[in-house]
């Protein structure tokens, strides 16, 4: 069967191998990245997290059955609940409290990758909304899945639960989920509107990068 999502995974393989590949993911599963960027991704994506939370609503918005409407909903909830509250803990370990977890300034790339979603969620249709918002559920998945299975990974005292949380088979699901719906919403779309959908979906992937490559960095506004 010729899936809309194969011909997405394959567009994006430059890019997400380019992520598997960065030191912030290869030390990160070795066990040898620092712990103080470790701590700068947990703040810069937990005030992502807020805002991708809110392209689930966006979602459950723009549904057109109750089905989609209530899967979106159940992906904002797990986002403020689960995911958030991992990122809560880790925080906690340091010392950082829930305030200022939530009062992080967003650097460029965050503030780029959030608007950006933000931006196509709410001015277009469904569908891009979920191109825009797949990488990040998909790549994520394949990390999480194949970190699980990386010898020794799982007993570090730090990144164990990250690994655990992305590797779990509830985010396994509802990361199959968002690939399907798009598979669906594509069905029938003219070549003009699966480009744009594609376009979505790589600008998201190069976002994806850039977010592992700003947390490596520190990355500070300049001026
Ligand atoms: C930059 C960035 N990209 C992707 C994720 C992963 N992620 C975000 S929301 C969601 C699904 C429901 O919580 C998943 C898997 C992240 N945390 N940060």
């Amino acid at each position: 069967m010729n899936r809309f999502s194969d011909r997405l995974y394959r567009s994006a393989q430059e890019i997400w191998t380019k992520s598997h590949n960065h030191p912030f993911l290869t030390e990160l599963r070795e066990g040898t990245l620092d712990p103080e960027r470790f701590i700068y991704y947990l703040k810069q994506d937990y005030v992502y997290l807020i805002d991708y939370a809110k392209m689930f609503a966006i979602g459950s918005m723009k549904a057109r059955d109750l089905d989609t409407m209530g899967k979106f909903a159940e992906l904002l909830h797990s986002t403020l609940n689960v995911e958030m509250e991992l990122h809560r803990q880790y925080a906690a370990r340091f010392g950082i409290s829930r305030e200022e977890l939530e009062q992080t300034r967003p650097s460029p790339t965050t503030v780029a990758y959030t608007k950006y979603l933000l931006d196509t969620a709410s001015q277009g249709p469904l569908s891009e909304a979920v191109a825009a918002l797949l990488p990040c559920m998909w790549s994520y998945r394949e990390i999480g899945a194949a970190y699980m299975r990386v010898p020794g990974a799982l007993e570090h005292p730090l990144y164990r639960e990250w690994i655990l949380m992305y590797g779990s088979e509830e985010f396994g699901a509802l990361a199959d989920w968002c690939v399907g719906l798009l598979d669906r919403l594509a069905e029938g779309l003219p070549e003009q509107e699966l480009a744009q959908l594609e376009e979505r979906f790589l600008v998201a992937s190069r976002l994806e990068y850039m977010f592992w490559d700003m947390a490596y960095r520190l990355e500070e506004w300049p001026v």
